[in-house]
C-alpha cells in the first residue's frame, strides 16, 4: 500500500536522498506550472459558472453556491498545499494533478450546463471513468463502463435530480483520484526510468574512461556549479592545473600503452590527495584541473606539492614529472579567468625547469 500512495516509497528503495530531490525536481517540474495556471484559472471558473447559474436559475441557484465554493476552496486549498510543502507526501496523494482537473473539468462543464445532467457533462464523465482506467488496462475501462458508468447515466438520466447529480460528481471525483493515483505512479515510475537513463547518459558522456576522472564537457557543466556556489557562500575556491612534462618522450621510451598506464596513475596519484567535494577532471591529453572549494592559495600549494611529489615518486619505467600552477579565484571573477591564470603559472612552471608547482 505505502508504495500506492507515495512515490517515495519505491523510489527511495533505489535512489540516494540527494538523487531523489533530483528526481523529484525534475519529474514535478511541468507539473508546477499547470498548478499554478489551474490556481489562478479556478477562481474564473468558479465566478462564471455561478453567475450562470444564477441568470438560469435565480433563487434555485442560491443552494448550489456552497457546493460550489466549498470545492473551489477545496482545490485551491490543495493546490497551495501541493505547492508549498514541495510535493510532500500527503499533498501528493490528495492534490494530485488529476484531482486538480477533475475538478475544473466539474466546475467548466457545470458552468456551460448548470445543475441537470447533459451532454456536456457526458466527456467529462466518460475520461473519467473510461479513458483514465483505460490507461491502466482496457480490462478496467470495460468493467468501469459496464458496471458502473452505464447504470449511473441511465439512472441520472431518469432521475434529473440535482441531488443525484452532486453524488455523482462526488463519486466520480474519488474514482478518478483513484485511478489519478494509479495512473501517476505509473507515470512516476516512467520518469524514473528516464532520469536514471539520462544520468548514466551524462556520466558516460562526461566520464574520461583512461583515468577515470570527468571530461572536459563534465568539467564545463560541474565547475561552474561549483563556483557559483562558492560565491555565493562567500568560501574560498582554488585551482590548480597540472600538465605532465615531456610525455611525448615518455610515449616514444615506452610506447603509447604504457604511457596510458602513466597517465591513469598520475590521475590516481591526485585523487588520492584529494579531499570528497574536490573537483578533477582531465581537460586535455596529459592535462588536468583542479577545484577546491573551501582552500585558499595556500592550501592549494600545499596539495599541489604533495601531488607533484607523488607523481614524481611513480615508478613505471621512466622518470615521470608533472608541472603545475595555482590560483585562488577573486570574488566576482569569472571562473574562466581565474583557470586562465592557473594554466599560466603553469606554464611558468614549465618555462622555470618543470617538476615544481608555481603560485600565480
Ligand atoms: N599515451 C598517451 N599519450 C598522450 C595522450 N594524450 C596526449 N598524449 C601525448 O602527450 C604528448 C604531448 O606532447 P607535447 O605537447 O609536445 O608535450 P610534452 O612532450 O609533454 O612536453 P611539455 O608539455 O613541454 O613538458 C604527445 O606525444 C601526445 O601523444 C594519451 O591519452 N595517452
Amino acid at each position: 500500500m505505502k508504495s500506492l500512495f507515495s512515490a517515495r516509497g519505491w523510489a527511495e528503495d533505489r535512489l540516494p536522498e540527494a538523487e531523489y530531490l533530483r528526481f523529484r525536481r525534475f519529474a514535478y517540474a511541468k507539473m508546477r506550472t499547470g498548478l499554478k495556471v489551474l490556481m489562478f484559472s479556478m477562481p474564473f471558473l468558479f465566478a462564471i459558472g455561478w453567475a450562470r447559474d444564477v441568470a438560469v436559475l435565480g433563487e434555485a441557484a442560491q443552494w448550489t453556491l456552497l457546493l460550489r465554493l466549498a470545492l473551489v476552496l477545496g482545490l485551491l486549498a490543495l493546490a497551495t498545499l501541493t505547492w508549498l510543502s514541495g510535493f510532500s507526501r500527503a499533498a501528493e496523494v490528495f492534490g494530485s494533478f488529476y484531482a486538480l482537473l477533475f475538478g475544473t473539468a466539474i466546475a467548466l462543464t457545470t458552468a456551460i450546463e448548470p445543475i441537470r445532467l447533459s451532454l456536456t457533462h457526458v466527456p467529462l464523465m466518460l475520461m473519467a471513468v473510461i479513458f483514465l482506467p483505460y490507461s491502466i488496462s482496457r480490462w478496467a475501462a470495460a468493467a468501469t463502463a459496464a458496471g458502473l458508468v452505464m447504470p449511473l447515466l441511465v439512472l441520472l438520466w431518469y432521475l434529473e435530480s440535482p441531488a443525484a447529480l452532486w453524488a455523482a460528481y462526488l463519486l466520480f471525483f474519488g474514482m478518478g483520484c483513484a485511478i489519478g493515483l494509479i495512473q501517476r505512479r505509473a507515470q512516476l515510475k516512467a520518469s524514473l526510468d528516464v532520469f536514471l537513463h539520462r544520468q548514466r547518459l551524462l556520466h558516460r558522456l562526461h566520464r574520461d574512461t583512461l583515468t577515470d576522472t570527468i571530461n572536459r564537457e563534465g568539467w564545463e557543466t560541474r565547475a561552474h556549479r561549483l563556483h557559483r556556489i562558492q560565491r555565493d557562500m562567500r568560501e574560498p575556491l582554488s585551482v590548480i592545473h597540472f600538465d605532465l612534462d615531456h610525455f611525448k618522450a615518455v610515449n616514444e621510451q615506452v610506447g603509447e600503452t604504457h604511457g596510458d598506464a602513466i597517465l591513469a596513475a598520475a590521475s590516481d596519484a591526485m585523487k588520492a590527495h584529494l579531499r570528497h567535494g574536490d573537483l578533477l577532471a582531465r581537460i586535455g591529453g596529459k592535462s588536468f584541473v583542479i577545484l577546491l572549494p573551501g582552500s585558499n592559495a595556500a592550501a592549494a600549494m600545499r596539495v599541489a606539492e604533495r601531488i607533484r611529489a607523488a607523481i614524481s615518486g611513480l615508478r613505471m619505467g621512466p622518470a615521470v614529472s608533472a608541472s603545475a600552477g595555482v590560483t585562488q579565484t577573486r570574488s566576482n571573477e569569472p571562473l574562466k579567468s581565474a583557470t586562465r591564470r592557473a594554466e599560466a603559472a603553469m606554464r611558468e612552471a614549465k618555462e622555470r625547469g618543470r617538476d615544481r608547482v608555481v603560485l600565480a
